[in-house]
C-alpha cells in the first residue's frame, strides 16, 4: 500500500528544485539580466514549461504567457480593433433649440505581445516553433532593434519602444520541428538556447516524492519503471515524468499497493502507459505488444527499503 507521508508539504505546483536545477536557474537569470533571451528546448515532459515558469517567478515582474501555434497571427500578438464605440448627445435645453451630436471610435485592444513589451513583462513563448515562421518574424526586431512595429495595425504610430525590463524565456521541442514549422535560424541566432533533458531516475524520484508527499523508495520503483521503458523507445518519444507522477497519484488515491504482484498495479501501469508506449514500438500489433512489455516491466517492481 502507498504510504502517503504526512509530514511532507506537498509542493503540487513550484517546481522541486535540487542543485543542478537551482544552479541551471540562476545562471539563466543572470543571462536574462544581461539582456539574452533563454530557450529551453528538450523532450515532452522535460520540464520545460516548469523551469520557464521559476525562472519568470524570479524575475519578480508580471508574467504574460503565449502558446504557440500555427493560426496565431499578429492581431493575436499586436492588437486588433474589436468594433465601435459610438457617443451621442442631444441638447433641447431651449426648446427652441434642438442639437445634436454623434462620434463613432474604433475601439482597440493591445495584443498579449504588445501588453509585454509596452509594460516590461516577462513573455513565456511556449512551443513557439508551433507558430508560423513569419508570425514569429516580429521577434527579430524586438531582440535585435528593441521595438516592435505595428504594421497591418492601422495604428498612427508606426512602432513601440520595447521597455527596458521586458525579457522572453521560448521554449520548444526538437522532436516536433519536422512536423511543425522550421525555427528559423535567424531567431535562434538571437537566444541561448539550453537543452532540458530528462533527469535519472533518482532525481525524477526526488520531484515524485516531494510533489506529492510519497516515500522516496516507493517513487523511485515508478521511475525507474518509467525508465525502463523510456528506453525501449525511440529517442525522446517515450513516457516521461508525468507519466510517474500520473501513477503515483492514482495509487495513493485508489490505495494501490505499489507492488509488481498486485494486479490492480499492473493494471494502472497499462492504463497510463500502454498507448504511448504502442506509439513507440515497431510491431504488428503494437497495442498488444506494449501491454506485455508494460505487465512485465511492472511486474518487476518492488519497493526496496529505505
Ligand atoms: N523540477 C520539477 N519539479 C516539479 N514538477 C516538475 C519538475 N519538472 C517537471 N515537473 C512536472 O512534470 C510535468 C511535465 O513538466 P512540463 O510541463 O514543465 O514539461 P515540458 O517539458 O514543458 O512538457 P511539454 O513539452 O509536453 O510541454 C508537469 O506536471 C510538471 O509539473
Amino acid at each position: 500500500m502507498t504510504v502517503l507521508k504526512e509530514k511532507i508539504k506537498k509542493n503540487t505546483k513550484g517546481l522541486v528544485q535540487d542543485d543542478e536545477t537551482k544552479d541551471l536557474l540562476s545562471r539563466s537569470l543572470q543571462y536574462l539580466k544581461a539582456g539574452y533571451p533563454i530557450h529551453f528546448t528538450g523532450p515532452t515532459g522535460a520540464g520545460k514549461t516548469s523551469l520557464a515558469l521559476a525562472l519568470a517567478k524570479k524575475r519578480k515582474k508580471p508574467v504574460m504567457l503565449i502558446h504557440g501555434n500555427h493560426e496565431l497571427n499578429n492581431s493575436d500578438l499586436i492588437g486588433d480593433f474589436t468594433g465601435y464605440t459610438s457617443q451621442k448627445h442631444v441638447d433641447n435645453y431651449i426648446r427652441s433649440v434642438y442639437k445634436k451630436e454623434e462620434k463613432v471610435t474604433e475601439s482597440w485592444h493591445d495584443g498579449r505581445l504588445l501588453e509585454a513589451v509596452k509594460n516590461g513583462y516577462t513573455l513565456i513563448y511556449d512551443e513557439f516553433t508551433r507558430s508560423q515562421p513569419n508570425t514569429n518574424n516580429i521577434f527579430l526586431s524586438i531582440l535585435e532593434e528593441n521595438i516592435l512595429p505595428l504594421y497591418g495595425s492601422k495604428l498612427t504610430e508606426p512602432f513601440v519602444r520595447v521597455h527596458p525590463d521586458f525579457c522572453v524565456i521560448f521554449t520548444s521541442n526538437p522532436a516536433e520541428y519536422a512536423g511543425v514549422f522550421q525555427t528559423q535560424d535567424a531567431l535562434l541566432d538571437r537566444l541561448i538556447t539550453i537543452h532540458v533533458d530528462y533527469k535519472d531516475v533518482d532525481r525524477e524520484a526526488a520531484i515524485v516524492s516531494e510533489k506529492l508527499g510519497i516515500a522516496k523508495n516507493e517513487a523511485k520503483a515508478i521511475t525507474q519503471l518509467v525508465a525502463d521503458l523510456r528506453k525501449e523507445c525511440k529517442e525522446d518519444t517515450g513516457p516521461s515524468l508525468r507519466a510517474s507522477l500520473m501513477i503515483a497519484k492514482l495509487a495513493a488515491e485508489a490505495d494501490i499497493a505499489i507492488d509488481g504482484k498486485d494486479e490492480d498495479f499492473q493494471k494502472l501501469c497499462t492504463d497510463i502507459l500502454g498507448h504511448q508506449v504502442s506509439r513507440c514500438l515497431e510491431a504488428d500489433q503494437p497495442l498488444n505488444a506494449a501491454k506485455d512489455l508494460i505487465i512485465k516491466a511492472s511486474k518487476k517492481v518492488k519497493v526496496t527499503e529505505e
